[in-house]
């Protein structure tokens, strides 16, 4: 079969799906103009990878696509009305990268809270020369409230963190109620509103969806403490990041720590990068040298499943499946 590797797929993996497969790996190409992407898409059976927008044009061109295997578990880049209308399976990688995407999440909390990569910077610019003072001082983390917004898997794995490893309260907001959390993790639940005003970390790890999309915007910086942090794991869309810039500016809030941007890469004048009080991350949520490889390789699982005619082990569109 022809499958088509796309941004990232880790190497032994790709090799593997080589021995059986004719495969072209791409990176980085126009995906709307590129002649040899598009030409190899037009007899493409199987999509794998990360980030590729599988939208209507691009499925049009794909007569004989079966299944888009996504390596991440967040799906936002695929329209899957129109691949499930086609018949065309849709598959991700939960729970695998859970732990190491909450690790990075702790440490984005940890390193604006405490100033770490500031104060790296200023000790390996020559100038620690005297002992410092409160100007340099960071904030606690241990025994605040960190309100979660999003208990999913990766949701529990930060409110784990917090509640065994930092004594923190957790508060947290989705759509449906997770006795889980309040359980294990002496978590409460509240509205959204209520989260923003009572957070001393505020942690966005929702998926993007219509529902999330621009979630975190003026009005709901205004709300949080000024002393808060807000913490964005999710998408870079869930944010209006205009007004994150502008509430960071008036010290509505103080501080952000980021691993997703509204534009990825981010554009090299944008102000958030000139800000001694923003963490920046080129979204590595997920990106361990463990947690890539197994995600690649349960992203090749459900490729090489659903083309062998059986349903991978993480269908999206299930009802592809119960169509058949
Ligand atoms: N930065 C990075 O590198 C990474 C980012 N991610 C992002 O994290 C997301 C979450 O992953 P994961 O935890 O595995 O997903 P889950 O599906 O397990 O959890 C998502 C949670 O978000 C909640 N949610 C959905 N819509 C809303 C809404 N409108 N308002 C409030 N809560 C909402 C869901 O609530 P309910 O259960 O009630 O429906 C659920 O609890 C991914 O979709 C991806 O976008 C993931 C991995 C790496
Ligand atoms: O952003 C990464 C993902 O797995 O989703």
């Amino acid at each position: 079969m022809n499958i088509l590797a796309f941004q990232r797929v880790e190497k032994p993996v790709l090799d593997q799906l080589k021995q059986n497969h004719t495969v072209r790996f791409f990176k980085n190409v126009d995906t709307t103009k590129d002649p040899e992407f598009l030409s190899f898409l037009n007899k493409t059976d199987g999509i794998i990878g990360l980030d590729l927008n599988v939208d209507q044009p691009l499925i049009n061109q794909a007569p004989n696509l079966k299944i888009v295997s996504n390596v991440s578990v967040g799906y936002n880049n695929l329209d899957i009305e129109t691949l499930t209308k086609r018949n065309i399976m849709a598959t991700n990688t939960p729970g695998i990268l859970t732990d190491t995407v909450a690790d990075m999440v702790f440490g984005l909390i940890l390193s604006t809270a405490r100033r770490l990569p500031e104060l790296d910077h200023y000790v390996k610019s020559g100038n620690w020369i005297e002992s410092l003072d409160s100007t340099h001082y960071g904030t606690d983390v241990h025994h605040k409230t960190v309100g979660i917004i999003g208990m999913g898997r990766i949701g529990l794995a930060i409110a784990q963190r917090a509640h065994h490893g930092f004594d923190m309260k957790v508060i947290y907001h989705s759509r449906t109620k997770k006795p889980e959390a309040e359980e294990r993790f002496q978590a409460r639940y509240a509205s959204l509103d209520e989260l923003l005003r009572e957070s001393d970390f505020v942690c966005l790890i929702t998926p993007l969806t219509k529902e999330t999309e621009r979630l975190i915007g003026k009005r709901e910086f205004s709300l949080m403490k000024n002393s808060a942090i807000f913490i964005n794991g999710s998408r870079g869309r869930t944010v209006v990041e205009e007004d994150l810039i502008q509430a960071l500016n008036h010290k509505e809030i103080a501080g952000a720590g980021l691993d997703v941007f509204e534009n990825e890469p981010i554009q090299l004048d944008n102000p958030l990068l000139q800000m001694k009080n923003v963490v920046t991350l080129p979204h590595i949520g997920s990106s361990t040298l463990e947690t890539e490889l197994a995600m690649s390789t349960l992203a090749a699982k459900n490729l090489q499943t659903g083309l062998e005619g059986k349903k991978p082990p993480n269908l999206i569109n299930s009802a592809v499946w119960d169509n058949k």
